[in-house]
């Protein structure tokens, strides 16, 4: 059975991690996640990751280390946040309905209030713990 391995970008700048709003299918539209998509193949995870917030963001990044959970949801389908930084652009909603810049209260204030994508929940104390050394 081929299992499908989704990356999505942790991007921090100016002490604030970048988030994304989805747009569909109707079950997460409105929940934020952090964006990404699916590695195609021949892909490394890091093309996938540049590829996927080129097309999403219309940003290039430079990508680092992967967050240390990966998340195996279901059977056949694993996802794998990857932190990233912006090298070039200003980053736009291509595909999501909004974007937004937040601190570790801010995450967390999402989460209490439902709002992230199930999947998602598992890095938060990952993304939280380098939010609060991530230089302003
Ligand atoms: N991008 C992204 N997808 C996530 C996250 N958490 C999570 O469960 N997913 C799921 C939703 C989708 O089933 C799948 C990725 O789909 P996608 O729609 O973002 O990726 P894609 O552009 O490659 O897919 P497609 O529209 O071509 O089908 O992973 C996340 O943080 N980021």
């Amino acid at each position: 059975m081929s299992s499908v391995l989704v990356v999505a970008g942790a991007v921090f700048a100016n002490g604030k991690l970048l988030i994304a709003q989805r747009a569909y299918p109707p079950e997460l539209a409105g929940l934020w996640e952090l964006p990404g998509g699916k590695v195609e193949s021949g892909e490394t995870h890091s093309d996938a990751l540049v590829r996927e917030l080129c097309e999403e963001l219309n940003v290039d990044v430079s990508v680092g280390e992967p967050l240390s959970e990966v998340v195996r949801p279901r059977e056949g389908l694993e996802l794998v946040a990857i932190r990233a930084r912006i090298v070039s652009g200003e980053p736009r909603p291509v595909e999501h309905r909004a974007l937004r810049w937040v601190d570790a209260d801010d995450l967390i204030a999402l989460d209490d209030a439902g709002s992230v994508v199930p999947n998602d929940r598992a890095w938060i104390p990952e993304l939280v713990a380098d939010l609060r050394v991530e230089p302003r």
